[in-house]
């Protein structure tokens, strides 16, 4: 059994002659531990799929399983207790409380299920994400970096298996944004979660383990990405070298 297995996956937005089929019949499967990039031009049904996977909306047609379950058919209570504990959260917009510090910030989702965080837990994401020294800054004193990688610590609270990540450094400059994206995926190592960023950016996309491209709603290349070349590119782009795009081998 795949971690998550997406099958003809469907959403039609709109009515009669203003229906918009954002999603057509998509189906892949995602191996635990698994670093997957989806990418593709605007409008063509990334983010849609991110909210599907994420069970924040509805699909017309097709299944999302996770872990076996079947999160789609679930009752919009179950949705909300899964997606809290179960997958994390990173958004372009940061989406912190203004009024919490960076501690209290990470803690949100499990203070939402009236729990108390472990503080040896919290104590190494803060670690982790170089954030020791402003744990009592609130997120107006944050950087743009700062501020996303507090937006990582909250979505890694729960202990979830799944990362789900929309345009996470498209609010950062490159530097951040490379930065970012290498703690995302030395969580993915050390909490052994598995990633899905949504990402227009070819360098970001180079990172992951493998490039989903979808174009009109369906998915037009599935490729494994080729991780020696991808990290010279990588390290080709942070010293400012062009941008090259990354070398592909189709699943
Ligand atoms: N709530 C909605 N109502 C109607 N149409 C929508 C809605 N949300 C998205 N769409 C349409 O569905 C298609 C897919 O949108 P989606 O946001 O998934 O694309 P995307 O690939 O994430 O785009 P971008 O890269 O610009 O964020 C687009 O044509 C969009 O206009």
């Amino acid at each position: 059994m795949a971690f998550l297995e997406v099958k003809n996956l469907t959403r039609i937005y709109g009515k009669k002659e203003n229906q918009l089929t954002a999603l057509d019949h998509v189906s892949f499967s995602v191996e635990r531990g698994e670093f997957v990039a989806v990418t593709g031009a605007s409008g063509s049904g990334k983010s849609t799929l991110l909210h599907l996977l994420g069970t924040m909306d509805d699909a017309q047609d097709g299944s999302v399983k996770l872990e076996g379950e079947d999160v789609l058919g679930m009752k919009e209570k179950q949705k909300a207790v899964f997606r809290r504990r179960r997958i994390g959260f990173v958004f372009q917009e940061y989406n912190l409380v203004p009024v919490l510090n960076v501690e209290e910030n990470i803690q949100i989702p499990v203070r939402l299920d009236g729990k108390q965080m472990d503080r040896e837990y919290l104590a190494k994401l803060l670690k982790i994400l170089g954030l020791e020294e402003r744990k009592y800054h609130l997120p107006e004193e944050l950087s743009g970096g700062q501020k996303q990688r507090v937006a990582i610590g909250r979505a890694l609270a729960n202990h979830p298996s799944l990362l789900l990540a929309d345009e996470p450094t498209g609010n950062l400059d490159h530097q951040n944004g490379l930065e970012v994206m290498s703690l995302l995926k030395n969580a993915v190592e050390q909490f052994s979660l598995t990633l899905i960023v949504v990402t227009h950016d070819p360098g970001i996309a180079s990172m992951a383990d493998r490039v989903i491209t979808l174009s009109d709603g369906v998915i037009i290349s599935d490729a494994k990405v080729k991780h020696a070349l991808s990290s010279e590119i990588v390290r080709n782009e942070t010293e400012g070298m062009s941008q090259t795009a990354p070398d592909q081998e189709e699943v």
